[in-house]
């Protein structure tokens, strides 16, 4: 995915400011910034929530340049999955429905089968995501995105309203998905110890720019911009380099 100039502006206040970045396939970008840099209206202008303007990439499918209907089939290549699944899912549906959505018709077969995909009892069907608790709701999202078969998924603070425990299996199973499936994912987060985990590559977003872009380690290792530094500094953890000692498994313990 290749994202070119992206702008957004509400109003008059410009929020995204002409932002540049490429995502090669089949790798993972992190995104981090102070709340109120512009990540998510980023996220959401790339799925097309939200109007922008500039280009967005994948492949050679240009979402920007296409008509509405083609445009709106060119954005089931990219998927969302959102930090709150109790807001995302609708309520009145059930854990199938919201599955189905993602899927051009319902198919209970395939509905099963990304259930599994996602390690979610199948018996969990006929469930309503309120009756879920948030982990299996945030799984259930994550199905629903994959069902319509992306080639870029983003991931938007989907941790962070999890307990800790919670958050090490969700962030594994993406991690695992990720690879399995090839998938490109822009992946946002505020914890820098879990985009470090994430992420190939390290993108810091301040004031609506981005301001440092590099393989996620030369960052930590040495970021050169002042606010990317003072966010480093803010994480002791980061400095000391021993958290996530096990790439493989991610072990967050309790902070
Ligand atoms: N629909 C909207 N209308 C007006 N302003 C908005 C709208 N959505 C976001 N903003 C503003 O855009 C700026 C960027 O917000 P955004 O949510 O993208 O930041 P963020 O980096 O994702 O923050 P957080 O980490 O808290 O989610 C903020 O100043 C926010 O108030």
């Amino acid at each position: 995915m290749s994202v070119e100039n992206l702008e957004v502006r509400f109003g008059s206040s410009t929020v995204v400011k002409g932002i540049s970045f490429d995502v090669p396939p089949g790798a993972v970008l992190g995104l981090v910034g102070e709340s109120g840099s512009g990540k998510s209206t980023t996220a959401r202008a790339i799925v097309g929530l939200t109007p922008s303007r500039g280009a967005i990439r994948i492949g050679e499918l240009d979402l920007s340049a296409v008509s509405a209907g083609a445009r709106r089939r060119g954005r089931r290549r990219v998927q969302m999955v959102f930090q709150d699944s109790r807001s995302s899912l609708d309520p009145r549906f059930t854990v199938a429905q919201c599955v189905a959505e993602g899927l051009p018709r319902f198919d209970r077969g395939r509905v099963t089968e990304l259930l599994k995909l996602v390690s979610l009892d199948p018996g969990l069907q006929n469930s309503r995501p309120g009756q879920l608790s948030g982990g299996q709701r945030q799984r259930v999202a994550i199905a629903r995105a994959l069902a319509a078969e992306p080639d870029v998924l983003i991931a938007d603070e989907v941790t962070a309203s999890l307990d800790v425990s919670v958050q090490a299996v969700v962030l594994n199973l993406l991690r695992r998905l990720q690879r399995e499936l090839g998938l490109t994912m822009l992946f946002i987060s505020h914890n820098m110890a879990v985009v470090r985990y994430m992420a190939d590559e390290l993108a810091v977003m301040y004031g609506g720019r981005i301001v440092e872009h590099g393989p996620v380690q030369d960052v930590i290792d040495r970021p050169e911009d002042p606010y990317t530094r003072s966010l480093l500094a803010a994480i002791p953890e980061i400095g000391q380099r021993r958290l996530l000692a096990d790439d493989d498994e991610l072990a967050l313990e309790a902070r």
